[in-house]
């Protein structure tokens, strides 16, 4: 019997759907409004599962900003918009938001088709600066007055695409309000020189310009907050109190204050509302969970959770059938690195989704986490790779993207032997297509002298680390998803793999599905069902995207009737690929049955996974249409005779 305790009344937030409802309230309504909204996130969470912390770290925050400020009309653009959870609930989504990162239901992120609410949508980190300058120099030529806000985190402001905007907001000096949310957090413990810095901003400096508007911060700050920032004032002693890194930049900096006192927030923002001239950044400390203990206490301050029972805190956990793949990729990277003193490994702000972590602790001294900055990643990696170390730079498919310019010149094209560990390859679920590793295979096996891999099952993850480890010439790439292997037995050792060699699984005569990475599975299910039917199907492991196995692709589809590639990506990967090989062969002359299955040329909104496949088209039901499209006479059961006729002769 769950202990799941009723969500205690909300009189005020039922009377408000819509942000002007709060307009009505007085300061002290609002106090209450904020606790309200706290407890409803935290009871539809403890359904929905997502982003739990940081959402709410900034309850006092949203209410202040749309009590306030006149939204949508005044532009809100949360940065990652993990946090939005608040936002949504007050923005007249309250009645879906246990439908939240559901197949039909809310994003776990702001989205612009989702509500006028959400101006711009997010998921990738650092980019609501960029976003919210293009708003208001929008504003400018349009001759409004509307205001634009942008609220972004600490370890969001650790990116360089964040500097690179309050760079350009401060030399334009259009009006712009930026929110820093300096909890001291990102998924991990921040790091990076900023960090300090910031610790550094909130010791040392009480809050200025609006003195009349907020006391002393530092000395209103809640006890934890209060004791740490005393205890970060004697370790900065000295500090020259002049201008911080954000005036230098051309912003008006007010801060720190408290983000969790209404008392301090609301006359602040009055203020700066009432203000009209150029960019200004607020500096607001919070805590990460604040007000739900077990988050607070919680290390990662419940980042990212699954259901939960609220009176506990204790977290729903799906049974394990097998290893995550990231568990499996951390420990064979330790293997390798136990005989290898070369290898270092990199994240980008990720260590525990990476597996980082257990590397770390195993190696401490040999694992660098760069903060929210791909870019640096990608060519740090490169740095230690033409120093003659054995890097592996261990980033999620989607935001690899963020570095693909220092992948192709930095890496690619001076061949440095790089190894990417790309984890969350393919679809991912809960969190939609802002976090699909759709492109990677798009976006690497057309870069000359790259080799890349892509595991079917965990044993094939072990063995491919290991040939990444061993291959120095060129660069390398790993790619593996998100959740549990299949079960497979493990090896004790990875095996070094021959490059561009792919396997027979299953050996057929008729159709010959030729598989790259986890959708093997399906493969094999729907080859059963091909065989039933009286046709014989081979089933192939292609395991390199590049270099192509071109002996087997080009056997595969001389002896067959139908070649069918399958593959967890965007069109124009491992399947455009194959189709190069054989149009260049003039296999494609002699009427050859080739069918490519790739995810599908739109985003896959997010589901649970095996809703995502069937909608991608790339589970064994799409591979068995796949088949009957390319003998394409009628269905299979009416026709295996002719199949037979179609075999293909040389
Ligand atoms: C480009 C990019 N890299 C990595 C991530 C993964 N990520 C999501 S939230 C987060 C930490 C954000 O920290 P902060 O901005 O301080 O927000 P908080 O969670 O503390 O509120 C990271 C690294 C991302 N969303 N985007
Ligand atoms: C908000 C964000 O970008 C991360 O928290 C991401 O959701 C993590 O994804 P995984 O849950 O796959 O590690
Ligand atoms: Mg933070």
């Amino acid at each position: 019997m769950s202990s799941r305790k009723m969500p205690s009344p909300t009189p005020l937030l039922d009377q408000v759907t819509e942000p002007r409802d709060m307009k009505r309230l007085s300061d002290r309504q609002l106090r209450q409004l904020a606790d309200e909204l706290r407890r409803e996130t935290i009871d539809a969470v403890s359904v929905t599962g997502g982003h739990l912390g940081a959402g709410l770290g900034v309850v006092e925050l949203t209410v202040a900003i749309h009590a306030v400020f006149d939204t949508p009309k005044d532009r809100l653009i949360f940065d990652v918009g993990h946090q939005c959870y608040p936002h949504k609930i007050l923005t007249g989504r309250r009645d879906r938001i246990r439908t939240l990162r559901k197949g039909n239901g809310l994003s776990g992120f702001t989205k612009r088709s989702e509500s006028p609410y959400d101006p711009f949508g997010a998921a990738h980190s650092s980019t609501s600066i960029s976003a919210g300058l293009g708003f208001a120099v929008g504003r400018d030529f349009q001759g409004s007055d509307d205001h634009v806000i942008c609220v972004i985190g600490d370890g969001a402001m650790s990116a360089g695409m964040a500097y690179e905007a309050l760079n350009n907001a401060g030399a334009l000096g259009s009006r712009l309000i930026v929110i820093l949310n300096d909890n001291a957090m990102s998924i991990a413990p921040p790091v990076g020189a900023m960090s300090k810095y910031l610790a550094r901003l909130y010791a040392a400096r009480p809050l200025q310009d609006l003195k009349s508007a907020a006391r002393n911060a530092v000395d209103h700050l809640p006890p934890p907050l209060r004791e740490g920032a005393r205890r970060a004032r004697t370790l900065v002693k000295g500090l020259v109190p002049g201008a911080t890194l954000f005036e230098e930049l051309g912003f008006s900096y007010v801060g720190p204050f408290d983000g969790h006192d209404l008392s301090q927030i609301l006359p602040i923002l009055r203020t700066v509302k009432e203000r009209s001239d150029g960019p200004v950044l607020l500096h607001a400390i919070t805590r990460k969970g604040k007000g739900y203990r077990p988050a607070e206490e919680a290390a990662d301050k419940y980042h990212g959770v699954s259901s939960f029972d609220v009176a506990s805190g204790t977290q729903v956990k799906s049974v394990a059938k097998a290893p995550s793949y990231t568990k499996v990729f951390a420990d064979a990277l330790i293997q390798e690195a136990e005989r290898d003193a070369s290898i270092v490994a990199v994240t980008a702000a990720m260590p525990d989704g990476t597996g980082l972590d257990r590397f770390a602790k195993r190696f401490p001294s040999r694992m660098f986490d760069v903060g929210i900055a791909e870019q640096h990643a990608v060519t740090f990696c490169a740095g230690l790779a033409a120093s003659g170390m054995k890097p592996f730079c261990a980033i999620y498919s989607t935001f690899l993207q963020r570095g693909y310019d220092q992948i192709v010149h930095d890496v690619a094209l001076q061949r440095l032997p790089v190894r990417f560990a790309i984890d969350r390859a393919g679809l991912v679920g809960a969190d939609g297509p802002t976090h699909a590793g759709s492109f990677d295979l798009g976006y690497l096996c057309n870069l000359p002298d790259f080799t890349v891999m892509a595991a079917s099952d965990e044993a094939e993850l072990v063995h491919m680390v290991a040939t990444a480890a061993a291959l120095s010439d060129g660069p390398s790439a790993v790619r593996y998803p998100r959740g549990q292997g299949t079960g497979v037995e493990m090896p004790r050792v990875g095996q070094v793999l021959e490059i561009g060699r792919g396997r027979i699984v299953k050996e057929g005569t008729q159709i010959a599905l030729l598989s790259l990475g986890t959708r093997l599975q399906e493969c094999l299910a729907a080859a059963e069902r091909l065989d039933a039917m009286g046709l014989s199907t081979t089933v192939a492991d292609a395991r390199f995207a590049k270099p192509l196995d071109e002996a087997l692709i080009l056997s595969l589809a001389r002896e067959h009737a139908v070649l069918i590639t399958i593959e967890e990506g965007a069109r124009g990967g491992f399947g455009a690929h194959v189709l190069h090989l054989l149009a260049e062969r003039g296999i494609l002359d002699r009427g050859c049955r080739i069918r490519t299955l790739t995810l599908p040329d739109r985003f896959i909104q997010q589901d649970k996974p095996e809703a995502m496949y069937a909608e991608a088209e790339l589970d064994r039901t799409a591979i068995l249409a796949a088949a009957e499209a390319a003998i394409g006479l009628g269905t299979i059961e009416r026709q295996p005779e002719i199949v037979r006729l179609h075999r293909l002769r040389e």
